[in-house]
């Protein structure tokens, strides 16, 4: 079974309760999303391959570490994943960016696809599949679906904030697919929001009801 990681850092937690509180408004809401979207990049890159290389510093030529020229592909699920974009890509410029569309009924809690369009290569690259909030995880459990079966094999989660119950339903479905949140919540309430949550994030990023 994939990990999932919950990260603990004193800056994350700090944020995420800001977010959590109901009085931020949207344009606070955004910059901080995008924080926490790049810090918990940072910890979900941690594994990325690592090759020596020779670099000729002022001083000396010396063996040093770079990235390994691993490919990359960020895909949110729209629209409340894409808050998170701007603030990965600080970190990770070069991934290819790709494109899910889905939203939850209102009434089943049911994930509705309504768009896909993934790099040709996303076989490829290995996947941060991003969206701040982790609920029942139907649209998790769909999105990397989508994804699988247009070759995508290594492919990591990556939320703000996770209910229990939707961690459980990614791990069942997709077993090779690890996560990595700011932090796991108590659960559901009877609507299926995260408790205690941050309410609608799709809403607080863009301003709607
Ligand atoms: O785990 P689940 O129960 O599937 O719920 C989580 C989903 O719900 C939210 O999207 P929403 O349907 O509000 O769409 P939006 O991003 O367009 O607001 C959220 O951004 C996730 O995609
Ligand atoms: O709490 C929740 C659950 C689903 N989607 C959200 O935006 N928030
Ligand atoms: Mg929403």
């Amino acid at each position: 079974m994939a990990e999932v990681i919950e990260v603990k850092h004193p800056l994350v937690q700090h944020k995420l309760t800001m977010i959590r509180n109901e009085a931020v408004g949207t344009k606070d809401f955004r910059a901080l999303v995008d924080e926490l979207a790049m810090l918990l990049t940072y910890e979900a890159s941690a594994d990325l391959p690592m090759e020596t290389i020779s670099v000729k510093t002022p001083v000396q030529e010396t063996k040093a570490q770079s990235l390994a020229g691993k490919k990359l592909a960020v895909v949110p699920i729209l629209r409340a994943g894409l808050g998170m974009v701007d603030g990965i890509l600080q970190l990770i410029p070069a991934a290819k960016v790709g494109h899910i569309g889905m939203y939850r009924d209102e009434e089943t809690l049911e994930p509705v696809e309504y768009f896909v369009k993934l790099p040709e290569d996303i076989a490829q690259r290995e996947v941060l599949l991003i969206d701040p909030m982790l609920a029942t995880g139907g649209s998790a459990k769909d999105a990397i679906n989508a994804l699988k079966v247009r070759g995508a094999t290594q492919i990591k989660l990556i939320t703000l904030v996770s209910a229990p119950e939707g961690i459980k339903a990614v791990q069942e479905a997709h077993p090779d697919v690890a996560i990595v949140t700011a932090s796991i919540d108590e659960g559901l309430n009877e609507d299926g929001y995260i408790v205690p949550g941050l309410g609608d994030a799709g809403d607080r990023l863009f301003g709607t009801h």
